[in-house]
């Protein structure tokens, strides 16, 4: 079995006197998508700002490739390293074309030509709306410009914080084929979402939070065909938004 991109070994985070994260084991293997499910509270988000170190970690160890990053500062984990994070008030400047946004997500401040019309290929309204204030876009087509800025780059990992929240089935449909196309690249992806049939549709690991840990990871396949551990995991708080 080759090294996991990233993991996490008995990770705690304090967010002021709160102790949230209680001890996370989390591994993503490489150039696949690892689902984060759990309900409202459990802890998915923080998971997610800790790896990147908006959140340090108290305790425990992050590494990523084989080297300990626990106490990284953030941008060099993102510009070292190649990590996107669409967080979930997505980050884009409202006042600011799509074109712009994009811009301003690229570190050299230049969009690569090729790069762009792939990423068109798959969000198709961003080249429709490119000179459009990314304020006067539709939540869906917000969402799509998050996941594109997070992506003007190449990635070895991406992070997506519940990208569905809010979005109606049927941009959730486009939002899941869209992040299939990404799968269809090397980066790895780590995905929070409570929407079961997005995460049904492009998982291909699933690991499951409740009170600051991780209580169950497996392929997501396995997740699926039990409906009994299904049930018991994640209860009727997930099923009511599948
Ligand atoms: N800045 C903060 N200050 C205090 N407590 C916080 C802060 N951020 C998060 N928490 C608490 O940490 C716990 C985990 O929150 P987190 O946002 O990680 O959960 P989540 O699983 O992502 O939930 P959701 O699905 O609702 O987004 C919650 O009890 C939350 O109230």
């Amino acid at each position: 079995m080759t090294t996991p991109l990233l993991s996490l070994d008995g990770v705690h985070t304090h967010i002021g006197h709160y102790h949230i994260l209680q001890g996370v084991d989390l591994t993503l293997p490489r150039g696949e998508l690892t689902v984060l499910l759990g309900r409202n509270g459990a802890g998915k988000t923080t998971t997610l700002r800790t790896i990147i170190n908006l959140w340090q970690a108290s305790k425990g160890r992050i590494v990523f490739d084989g080297e300990d990053i626990t106490h990284w500062r953030t941008p060099r984990i993102v510009s070292r390293l190649g990590v996107g994070y669409v967080p979930e008030n997505m980050g884009i400047f409202s006042l600011l074309t799509v074109q712009e946004n994009m811009r301003l997500a690229a570190a050299t401040r230049h969009i690569d030509t090729s790069r762009l019309e792939w990423i068109f290929g798959f969000f198709p309204a961003l080249k429709k709306f490119w000179k459009t204030p990314a304020g006067l876009l539709s939540g869906g087509q917000k969402q799509m410009l998050a996941i594109a800025r997070a992506i003007i780059e190449p990635r070895a990992l991406l992070i997506i914080d519940e990208p569905s929240k809010g979005l109606a089935p049927a941009i959730v449909k486009d939002l899941s084929q869209a992040i299939l196309e990404l799968k269809q690249t090397d980066t790895t992806i780590l995905l929070v979402e409570q929407n079961f049939g997005l995460a049904q549709a492009v998982g291909d690991q699933v690991a499951v939070m409740d009170d600051g840990r991780v209580v169950h990871a497996s392929s997501m396949a396995e997740l699926t065909a039990d409906t009994p551990l299904q049930n018991r995991l994640l209860g009727l708080s997930l099923e009511a938004h599948a």
